[in-house]
């Protein structure tokens, strides 16, 4: 039998090899004149080690300042011009005769082909989230790590490449909610990366319909909003009338500045309380979501995974495939029924590097990779020989983490 180290927690198989990002190296070029632009090369093509990324990145940080020292001197300094993490912003501008924050003076969120050197600010904690700020993303980085220093990025995929070329130290990404159900494509990018799962986090999350300051509900044409978003208060909109086609974009805050960024006076966004406050919009409905206690579960992504411990709650989260047989599934699920470890999640996926299996007689069958979290810590003998037994009915299996449980108390009043 395999033994399973506690810490990395990995028992890959050779016989299922799923990649791992590939190592980034690092190239930069301008995009504009007062804009340093960072680009990401494939290994193959000359990467660099962990420490080359680190002294890159800070080469780049401090040229991005000095930039931006260059440009505010020869801009010839426009008023209200600030800074907000490290970033040159203007402060307030009128938004449809409104006095409202400027979307511009808000971190921009990086992408994906163009990664904006982030300054390193001493010891704060850097954590990357996809959206800008005002997502409920930013609000889970800020519940885990009070006083760190969130990074709002374009996409999901970028978050991940932030922490691992080392701009951010965490990413945090939601995986679930209570209402919508599993948001799959992140169970994807869990297994296509090699971060580490160090932490979870629970959020209430309370919706608002938001809009131009003046416009009216009967004005509503088209409502916009992160997918989980929208399905979270289907219901809701369907009951309040409203005659408005639906529209996914990447995050709900970035819902609210798109509509003030264009002036769109027919459109609404579903967002936090907070994205209105940024955006300069006037809440139309509040509490919009189709159940009071609506949460969201977010985990906490690291390079490195954490220790685990037995003092407090742990949850740890598996990812496996199949072996060839019968009531795999059943006999894998048994494993952890007859330690008595509580299952508190199981999402099947389909399995993309191997999709379909041809039985004998010619039967196509779904192969599915199973995500499954359980409430026990890597560093307890009943969680190590369950895994071991796991592993015999499967032809792969890979500790994503094992983590302290989010409990804090919970009451569905909680604004976030
Ligand atoms: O779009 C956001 O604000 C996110 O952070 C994703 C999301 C969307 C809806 C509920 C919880 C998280």
């Amino acid at each position: 039998m395999q033994s399973i180290n506690p810490l990395s927690g990995s028992i890959d198989k050779s016989l299922v090899r799923i990649a791992s990002t590939p190592g980034l190296g690092l190239t930069h070029h301008r995009s504009s004149p007062s804009r340093l632009t960072v680009k990401c090369l494939d290994s193959a093509n000359g990467g660099r080690t962990r420490h080359e990324w680190q002294s890159c990145c800070a080469v780049l940080a401090s040229k991005v300042a000095s930039q931006q020292q260059d440009s505010k001197k020869t801009d010839g300094g426009s008023t209200g011009v600030a800074t907000v993490n490290g970033h040159q912003t203007f402060d307030f501008v009128p938004i449809n005769g409104a006095v409202a924050k400027s979307p511009f003076a808000l971190p921009k969120p990086l992408s994906i082909s163009d990664f904006s050197a982030v300054p390193l600010h001493g010891s704060q904690l850097r954590v990357a989230y996809q959206g800008v700020p005002g997502a409920y993303s930013e609000a889970a980085a800020g519940k885990a790590y009070p006083n760190c220093e969130p990074i709002p990025c374009d996409q999901f995929e970028v978050a991940f490449q932030a922490v691992e070329i080392w701009i951010a130290d965490r990413a945090v990404l939601p995986v679930e909610n209570s209402l919508g159900g599993s948001i799959h494509r992140n169970y994807d990018l869990l297994l296509r990366h090699r971060l580490h799962i160090v932490g979870e986090v629970q959020l209430p999350v309370h919706h608002c319909l938001l809009a131009l300051p003046g416009v009216r509900m009967e004005h509503i044409t088209r409502i916009i909003s992160h997918p989980q978003a929208l399905s979270q208060c289907e219901n809701t909109i369907t009951k309040m009338g409203l005659n408005a086609s639906r529209e996914a974009v990447d995050d709900t805050a970035g819902a609210a500045e798109y509509i003030a960024t264009n002036n769109l006076r027919n459109t609404a966004a579903i967002a936090s309380a907070r994205a209105a406050e940024l955006y300069g919009l006037q809440t139309l409905a509040k509490g919009i979501q189709d159940d009071s206690s609506n949460v969201t579960r977010f985990v906490i992504l690291s390079r490195e995974p954490i220790i685990p411990r037995i003092d407090r709650p742990f949850k740890t989260s598996i990812v496996f495939a199949q072996e060839k047989g019968t009531n795999i599934l059943f006999k894998v699920l048994s494993s952890f029924a007859f330690r008595n470890i509580n299952l508190t999640k199981i999402e099947s996926r389909p399995h993309r590097n191997q999709p379909i299996r041809v039985e004998d007689g010619g039967a196509k069958q779904f192969e599915y990779l199973f995500y499954v979290d359980f409430e026990a810590s890597m560093a307890e003998e009943r969680a190590q020989n369950a895994l071991a037994e796991v592993e015999e009915f499967t032809s792969f299996l890979r500790v994503l983490g094992s983590y302290p449980m989010d409990m804090t108390p919970w009451r569905p009043d909680m604004e976030e």
